[in-house]
């Protein structure tokens, strides 16, 4: 499983938030993609989940994407979650997962007690570590924890493509390590994109970097790599990479 992105454009009327950039995440990498507010980050995920419209080509395995309604995407196994977690906070951590598998079970039977547990929600909670907290209200859940919780949504919907927008935003710093160490596990066999500003974090976690700027990329490559570009260091890392 790869994603391909080539030429990818994306315009608002006369204004072009993603211009032309090509790239492509691999399985077994956390690859984040940073840049300044405004480079075209958050957009450029959206249009690879569908949410905003974009031309040029994104391949998932050789099979075109780009102009796909957003839920097959979603089908295809292109996951992502957003700056803002959504869960159902009324519901508890299984309910919540019950309902990413899809399981359509009477109400009555989805709001009591469970004996038993889809192996698909089981793998998944034993690799975020929410497994203590399956029948905790998502509501009473810390910030972290509910993005894991997302990520364990995805999980279980089988997505091979996870793409997080600023996952450890407003996370402690104990969040943000038990994420990173979440992040390696899952890009295990799976293609994982990071849209991130916490530099420290992507310091420490990230094995392949692109850094937009302005709607373009700046450049790629290793953590190294990147930090040691003049252009980043000024243009970026220099001004915002606290
Ligand atoms: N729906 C939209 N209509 C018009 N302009 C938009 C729309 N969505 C995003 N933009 C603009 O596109 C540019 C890129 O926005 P985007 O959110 O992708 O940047 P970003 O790199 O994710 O920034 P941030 O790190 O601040 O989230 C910004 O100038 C933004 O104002």
């Amino acid at each position: 499983m790869s994603l391909k992105i080539t030429n990818l454009k994306v315009a608002f009327g006369s204004f072009i938030a993603v211009n032309e950039i090509s790239f492509q995440v691999l399985p077994g990498h956390v690859h984040f993609l940073i840049g300044a507010n405004g480079a075209g980050k958050t957009t450029c995920i959206d249009a690879i989940s569908g949410l905003a419209p974009g031309q040029g080509s994104v391949q998932l395995d050789g099979t075109e994407i780009l102009g796909t309604p957003v839920h097959r995407i979603a089908r295809m196994g292109v996951g992502r979650t957003f700056q803002t977690a959504s869960v159902f906070e009324e519901l508890s951590v299984l309910q919540n997962l019950d309902i990413a598998c899809g399981i359509h079970r009477p109400l009555r039977a989805l709001l009591g007690v469970r004996h038993r547990v889809d192996s698909r929600i089981e793998h998944a909670l034993e690799v975020t570590g929410l497994a203590d907290l399956v029948n905790a209200q998502a509501g009473t859940l810390s910030h972290g924890q509910k993005q894991w919780l997302e990520i364990a949504m995805l999980l279980v919907q089988d997505a091979q493509v996870l793409m997080l927008d600023e996952p450890v935003a407003g996370m402690s710093e104990e969040e943000r390590v038990a994420t990173g160490e979440l992040l390696q596990r899952v890009a295990r066999g799976r293609v994982v994109l990071v849209v991130e500003h916490d530099m420290e974090f992507m310091r420490r976690f990230a094995t392949r970097v692109t850094v937009m700027n302005r709607g373009t990329i700046l450049c790629e490559g290793s953590v190294d790599e990147i930090q040691a570009n003049p252009d980043v260091q000024s243009i970026y890392l220099g001004t915002a990479g606290k």
